[in-house]
């Protein structure tokens, strides 16, 4: 499938989605959402894929929604046409989806990071939700996310000022999962991702499936989770291949079932 406005390519096991619209320092529009949301839905349905890495440019992840597609709409528009609600595309992708962010990741673009798996970040990644200066707030998710991901004050304080993280606060605050030097940055998210998608994709996408619903759901229900999905691991090949792999002293080989 042709794109215009992300890069795609299969490196091994890993799917590389790069935005790119340099020229608008990545600002999500409507074909990026589109394209990105098909891209993922191509990895997803792709069995000799196992891990997805999004990225942008060594300036920017994203700068955000894209300010121009969006200054005149009218309210009529964007609530019939439910402005954003196909980013939710991303969310229902079961496989690993691992943000790799330098530069900007405001607005969309910090509610993006936010919605992939975990980030790992460049060291001149700077992240924010600065819609408060455009007379607005964010519409992507950030002030449910980064409010979970940072805590109450410092969630207020990025969307009352708008003022930017960067990647040593962002790493502090539990915002991104590791910072890397930017020239790194997307061997150590490929990294990740590969070592990912080598181990057994069901025991992957069932840890996925119970740490996204710590955020879903109550401690106790999110416990009796937990325990339902691990008793059923025991009905895998994979888990009996990991187990015998461990205590006969040898790499385990895993073949997803
Ligand atoms: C999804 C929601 C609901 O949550 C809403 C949003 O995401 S709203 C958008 C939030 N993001 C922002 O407000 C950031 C806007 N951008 C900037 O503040 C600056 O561009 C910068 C600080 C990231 C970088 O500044 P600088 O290096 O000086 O570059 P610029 O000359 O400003 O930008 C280069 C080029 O890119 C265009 N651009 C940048 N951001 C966007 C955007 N979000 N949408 C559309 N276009 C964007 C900018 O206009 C420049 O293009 P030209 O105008 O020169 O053609």
């Amino acid at each position: 499938m042709a794109y215009e406005t992300i890069l795609v390519e299969t490196r091994g096991k890993v799917g590389i989605i790069t935005l790119n619209r340099p020229q608008a320092l990545n600002a999500l529009n409507t074909t990026v959402m589109a394209e990105v949301v098909a891209a993922l839905q191509g990895y997803e349905a792709n069995d000799a894929v196992g891990a997805i890495v999004i990225t942008g440019s060594e300036k920017a992840f994203a700068a955000g929604a894209d300010i121009k597609e969006m200054q005149s709409k009218t309210y009529a528009e964007v609530f019939a046409g439910d402005l954003f609600a196909e980013w939710d595309g991303l969310l229902r992708i079961r496989k690993p989806v691992i943000a790799a962010v330098a530069g900007y990741a405001l607005g969309g673009g910090c509610e993006l990071a936010m919605m992939c798996d975990f980030i790992i970040a460049g060291e001149n990644a700077k992240f924010g939700q600065p819609e408060i200066t455009l007379g607005v707030m964010p519409g992507m998710g950030g002030s449910q996310r980064l409010t979970r991901f940072v805590g109450k004050s410092k969630a207020m304080d990025m969307c009352l000022t708008g003022r930017m993280m960067d990647a040593a606060e962002a790493e502090r605050s539990g915002l991104v999962s590791r910072v890397v030097p930017v020239a790194d940055l997307l061997s150590e998210a490929i990294g990740a991702a590969e070592k990912i998608a080598n181990l057994s994709m069901p025991a992957v996408m069932m840890n996925k499936e119970a740490v996204n619903r710590a955020y879903e759901t109550t401690l106790a229900e999110g416990l009796r989770f937990e325990r339902r999905l691990f008793h059923s691991m025991f009905a895998l090949d994979d888990q009996k291949e990991g187990m015998s792999a461990f205590v006969e002293k040898r790499k385990a080989n895993f073949t997803n079932r």
